[in-house]
């Protein structure tokens, strides 16, 4: 049963001087996680999902749609939770449910390894309600630990555990759809994803290796990198900036930009938007994942902002993967 509303009482792992629970109409309930000077995470309890991460300088980091909609319509932006299913890949709904649903406040979580560079962070649970039952006839708990560290960096941990009583396992597909704010998309590297298969959205998934160098873009992408490597980097020239992107537990990851005919098709998108926007998603897509009852999966985000180190106007993707 879902029991969490917009409404429910902050607990009492809401009380430390890091953390904030803020009360919003329309369903807009929030966490905020404040760190070093002017680092913050925001989460939103409809979808489970961070809508704000902002370095010590206060910047914003991730992209959020001028045009986002309110609950009960999944939010543009930030990093969205896609489960139990990736895309349209399955009979639900695209992306599956989690996205759209109010999660609660987990008071008094299993325990995690606790990462002494931890400043703040939060629990939140998912359980399926009766309708959800009715579309996807399987008992879960969804735990999700969302934390910011003393360096600014955020992570996002999912525990996914089989709860079904009648003895019957069950598969989903996943991803943390995350849009990364940057300045110019035609300005953007990624590097980590060259020489990797993919499947083409845009082609009925069919397989290609992708060539060359770094990750360019000039148009419409969605694809799915499988296997990929488990450090990515996103180079924004423009901004000096470049996300490292961590992953664990998720063999895959989708890189999508809907480019400018795609975005004018959004209805919860500016037209111009793609240009300062790009998602990069660690996902579990190509196969999907498998509980029994009682069993429990992991899978893991980590993200980092630092400036990217310069020499001769060339990045060293060596330092931003391996460094
Ligand atoms: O519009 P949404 O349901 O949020 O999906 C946005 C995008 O998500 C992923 O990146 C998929 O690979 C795309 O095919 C999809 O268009």
């Amino acid at each position: 049963m879902a029991a969490a509303t917009p409404h429910s009482p902050p607990p009492q792992q809401l009380s430390s001087p890091f953390l904030e629970y803020i009360r919003a109409p329309g369903g807009l309930d929030k966490v905020v996680l404040r760190g070093r000077r002017s680092c913050s995470v925001e989460i939103r309890l409809f979808g489970g999902q961070v809508t704000s991460w902002k370095n010590d300088h206060g910047e914003e980091l991730l992209f959020v749609s001028s045009k986002a909609i309110k609950p009960p319509k999944p939010f543009r932006g930030g990093i969205p939770i896609c489960f139990p299913q990736f895309g349209t890949q399955g009979n639900l709904e695209q992306h599956g449910f989690a996205r759209n649903r109010f999660w609660a406040i987990d008071d008094n979580p299993p325990p995690l390894p606790v990462n002494p560079a931890i400043k703040a962070f939060v629990d939140l649970i998912l359980k399926p309600s009766e309708d959800d039952l009715k579309m996807w006839p399987h008992s879960f708990e969804f735990r999700l630990r969302i934390a910011l560290g003393a360096g600014g960096d955020l992570s996002l941990t999912s525990r996914i555990r089989n709860t079904n009583t009648d003895g019957r396992p069950f598969s989903y597909t996943f991803a943390y759809h995350t849009y990364f704010s940057v300045s110019d998309i035609s300005e953007v590297r990624v590097e980590g994803l060259e020489t990797m298969d993919y499947l083409d959205n845009m082609k009925g998934k069919e397989r290609f290796t992708e060539q060359g160098d770094a990750i360019v873009f000039e148009s419409e992408v969605d694809k799915v990198y499988l296997a990929a490597p488990s450090k990515v980097a996103i180079i924004d020239h423009d901004m000096r900036r470049t996300f490292v992107v961590t992953k664990e537990g998720l063999p895959d990851a989708v890189v999508w930009n809907p480019w400018d005919k795609k975005a004018k098709a959004m209805q919860d998108f500016g037209d111009s938007e793609y240009k300062h926007m790009l998602c990069v998603e660690p996902a579990a897509v190509e196969k999907p994942i498998t509980l029994k009852p009682g069993e429990e999966w992991k899978g893991r985000l980590g993200l980092s902002a630092v400036p990217s180190s310069y020499c001769s106007g060339q990045l060293d993707p060596l330092k931003v993967l391996h460094g």
